[in-house]
């Protein structure tokens, strides 16, 4: 079951179902310099801002070796390195995913019940590397996932 957890963690860190947020500034905000610049940024009271999730969890900065599946990312050993604010799969803050846990459950059940009983192979028709589809608001790949289900004999 943990390492259920950290696949999950680590699935959803590279395929972030919500690639975006937006968010509107509450009150005016004066972001610090970022490490090249002296500049402050100020953000007025009413700026609506995007937080580009997907690129925030595959930036280097944060996850070294961005684009490798690795889910000891998040062994309690190693969580504490993430930055907080970086990963964001369901949001954070007052406004977090309510459905969060109901979810994470519901994946965590159909993974054991497909993987008990089906070997799955990715079939020809995915194009692989994946690219995503620029119609959906969502995160999806381009042309589908397709997968063969092979029911296991028992
Ligand atoms: C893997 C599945 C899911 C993902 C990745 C996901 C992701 C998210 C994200 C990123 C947000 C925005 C959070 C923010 O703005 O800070 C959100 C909000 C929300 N989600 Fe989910 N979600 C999932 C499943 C669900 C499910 C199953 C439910 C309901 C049963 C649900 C209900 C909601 C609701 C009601 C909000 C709005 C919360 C608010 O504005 O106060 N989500 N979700």
């Amino acid at each position: 079951m943990h390492f259920l957890d950290r696949a999950l963690s680590e699935s959803l860190r590279l395929h972030p179902p919500a690639i975006f947020m937006s968010k509107v500034c509450t009150n005016a905000y004066m972001l610090p310099p970022c490490t090249d610049s002296n500049n402050k940024v100020k953000i007025e009271e009413g700026t609506t801002i995007i937080i580009p999730v997907y690129a925030l969890h595959r930036d280097g900065n944060y996850f070294p070796n961005p684009e490798t599946y690795n889910p000891d990312r998040f062994l309690d050993s190693n969580k504490s390195d993430i930055v907080k604010g970086s990963y964001l799969p369901f949001g954070e803050g007052p406004r977090t995913c309510i459905g969060m846990k109901f979810a994470i459950l519901q994946v965590k059940i159909a993974t054991i019940s497909i993987i008990q009983n089906f070997d799955v192979r990715v079939n020809k028709k995915t194009k692989e590397p994946l690219e995503i589809d620029p119609n959906f608001f969502l995160l999806l790949a381009k042309g589908g996932l397709w997968l063969d289900f092979h029911k296991r004999n028992q």
